[in-house]
């Protein structure tokens, strides 16, 4: 038998050793048969609460359950052999406090084998994300654009336009990094803005309509293979249009279907005489 490529999971403190190495590199993914693909390109996989919008077709991120999360998370571990996998905990399954948080982030680590959680917020959620870090939960913080504050903004609005909401975002970055936080993805920042951010922080910034200086990049695989089209943010970039792909293979099957060409007799089970 040959040796593995790597003989254990990336681990949270190998996300921490990579600031100042080389930019860390993250996608979201849903299901295993996309985290095997993922897994050999990605240092983590990430199990966003924005399924939600992409699998499940709801507007917002906020109908997604924890069992939900649970189960595509579980999915995922199983997908996947080196990747760090890291879950979102869903809206409403940690805002009401760290008790809450630390009994929805316990079960999401025993019950998918997942590495770690995320969970959004900065200075409000330092509390619960110390909580969680000493007690065994690793935590990635989530702050910028908080999708889960969507009813709060009134829509999905770009963070750090003015001198008070970049304070903020600052004083958001040192809460989250000075509760443990193994790293945290900021979101929809103003380009400058999230650049100083980077510089000053002590933890790895996983950047998604950031800056290029973030100490690491995520998008949401759908958006960047071209299988989600509700919208597509100024962040993404098109890695790929597999979304014409799957329209040029339907529309050959369905006339294949119709001619008879599909199946083939080489497609079907013929008896032995
Ligand atoms: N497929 C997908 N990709 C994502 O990046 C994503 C999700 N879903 N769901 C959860 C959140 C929602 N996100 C979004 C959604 C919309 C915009 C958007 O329309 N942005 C505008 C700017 C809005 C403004 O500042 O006024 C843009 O032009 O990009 C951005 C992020 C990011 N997340
Ligand atoms: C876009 C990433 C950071 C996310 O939170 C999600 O996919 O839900
Ligand atoms: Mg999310």
């Amino acid at each position: 038998m040959s040796a593995p490529v790597r003989s254990r999971r990336t681990s949270v403190a190998d996300i921490k050793a990579l600031k100042g190495v080389r930019p860390i590199v993250s996608l979201t993914a849903y299901t295993a048969p996309m985290a095997a693909l993922l897994d050999p390109h990605v240092d983590f996989l990430l199990i966003g609460d924005s399924l939600g919008m992409v699998v499940y077709g709801f507007e917002t991120t906020l109908p997604v359950t924890l069992d939900l999360m649970i189960a595509h998370g579980a999915a995922v571990v199983r997908g996947s052999t080196t990747s760090l996998v890291v879950v979102d905990m869903p809206f409403g399954s940690y805002q009401e406090g760290r008790e809450q948080a630390f009994r929805s982030a316990s079960r999401v680590l025993a019950e998918t084998g997942a590495q770690a959680v995320k969970l959004e917020g900065g200075e409000e959620m330092g509390e619960t994300i110390r909580f969680l870090t000493e007690r065994g939960v690793p935590v990635l913080g989530h702050i910028g654009l908080t999708p889960q504050m969507v009813n709060v903004y009134g829509g999905y609005k770009t963070q750090g336009r003015n001198q008070f909401q970049a304070a903020k975002i600052k004083a958001d970055a040192r809460a989250v990094a000075e509760a443990g936080a193994f790293g945290f993805v900021l979101e929809g920042t103003m380009e400058p803005l999230a650049r100083d951010i980077t510089a000053e922080a002590p933890i790895p910034v996983i950047g998604i309509g950031a800056s290029p200086q973030c100490d690491g990049q995520i998008l949401v695989s759908e958006d960047m293979l071209g299988l989600y089209n509700e919208f597509i943010p100024r962040h993404v970039k098109r890695f790929a249009d597999l979304g014409a792909e799957v329209s040029k293979a339907a529309a050959a099957y369905a006339e294949e279907v119709k001619a008879r060409r599909f199946p083939g007799l080489e497609h079907t089970f013929q008896p032995k005489v």
